[in-house]
């Protein structure tokens, strides 16, 4: 996929092209649906914006994101996007009125389907609307395609129903709107050196991720990003919380790796959450904590083996 950094980077590449419009974060199934609906009408491409505009114009309200940029990326080439466009977003940008944005995406980049869900607005003040857009297509002979909002157990797919999800810590849930496990990215980083001496070695894993699942145990799938043996999957269990058996004070992610054993010191890491297990919980001795942690890689082992990681 082809990532142009502005429309003007993008020039003639989009021209006739059927382009999703939207944020999308966490590239969830209502994001999936766009894409497959621009498919339908030429070869699809995506624009979207760069930082999330909520983090420009509102910032203490900005919620945590599902996806940072590259990993954004990564999921709509995966999904066969042919190219994006990442338009940078600023306060100026903001200001930008609806015949403005409509010549970017008719005129300048010449696309010739916009694919957007139904409550989209654009434009300064959000002033642009469906009808608004359509009327702008309609006179350059271009079309526009709206999708219907796509719903799961009968809950819509929305980027702040999986972050309210995470959060909690229903990661299966959060799953089923993503349409993929929640993921995040980290490198392994030295713990206490606890892990060992109990019997379950744990990779801390340092993301940069904004959003982390609650507090608790999960049943992970784990796979080693960069280095040797790239793109390997581990079954796991991970702990996501302050140690309080041990009076940490400080939240950490730790994934306990299935049948594996090695180094991971300074290797970069993929944690996918399966399924929460339990509460993290303070222990009266480290024989409770290890047989309760045994319990957990017995449970994780189940789960690991029903979703057939
Ligand atoms: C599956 C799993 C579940 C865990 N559950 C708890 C828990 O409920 N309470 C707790 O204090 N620590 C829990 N831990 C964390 C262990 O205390 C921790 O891995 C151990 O102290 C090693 O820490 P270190 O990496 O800092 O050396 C859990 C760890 C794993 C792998
Ligand atoms: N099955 C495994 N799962 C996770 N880490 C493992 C495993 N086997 C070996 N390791 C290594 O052990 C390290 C964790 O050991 P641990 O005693 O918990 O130390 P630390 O507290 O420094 O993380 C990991 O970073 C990794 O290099």
């Amino acid at each position: 996929m082809k990532v142009f950094h502005s429309v003007a980077e993008a020039g003639r590449a989009l021209i006739g092209r059927a382009l999703a419009l939207g944020n999308f974060d966490g590239v969830h199934v209502g994001h999936q649906a766009l894409f497959a609906e621009a498919r339908r009408h030429a070869p699809p491409a995506a624009f979207t914006f760069n930082p999330h505009p909520g983090k420009v114009l509102q910032p203490d309200l900005a919620p945590k994101l599902i996806t940072l940029l590259p990993r954004r990326l990564e999921l709509l080439a995966s999904l066969g996007l042919e190219a994006t466009v990442v338009q940078s977003f600023s306060r100026d940008y903001a200001r930008t009125v609806p015949a403005d944005f409509e010549a970017t995406l008719f005129d300048a980049l010449g696309v010739a389907h916009v694919v957007v869900g139904s409550d989209f607005t654009y434009g300064a003040a959000r002033a642009g609307t469906v009808d608004t857009l359509r009327e702008a297509a309609g006179r350059r002979g271009a079309k526009v395609h709206v999708v219907a909002p796509v719903t799961v157990d009968g809950v819509v797919a929305s980027s702040s129903r999986v972050r309210e999800y995470i959060l909690e810590g229903r990661v299966s849930a959060a799953c089923r709107l993503l349409g993929r496990p929640f993921d995040l990215d980290g490198m392994v980083v030295a713990g206490a050196g606890r892990g060992r001496t109990i019997g379950f070695p744990t990779a801390n894993v340092d993301t940069q991720n904004e959003l982390r699942p609650a507090p608790g145990v999960y049943a992970i799938r784990v796979r080693l990003v960069g280095g040797e043996s790239v793109g390997t999957w581990y079954g796991g269990a991970a702990n996501i919380g302050i140690k309080p058996t041990f009076g940490g004070t400080e939240v950490t992610i730790e994934a306990h790796l299935l049948d594996f054993a090695g180094d991971l010191y300074g290797r970069e890491l993929r944690v996918e959450f399966l399924e929460r297990l339990r509460p993290e919980q303070r222990f009266g001795s480290v024989a409770e904590l290890t047989g309760q942690i045994k319990r957990d890689v017995e449970a994780a082992r189940t789960v690991i083996a029903r979703t057939g990681a």
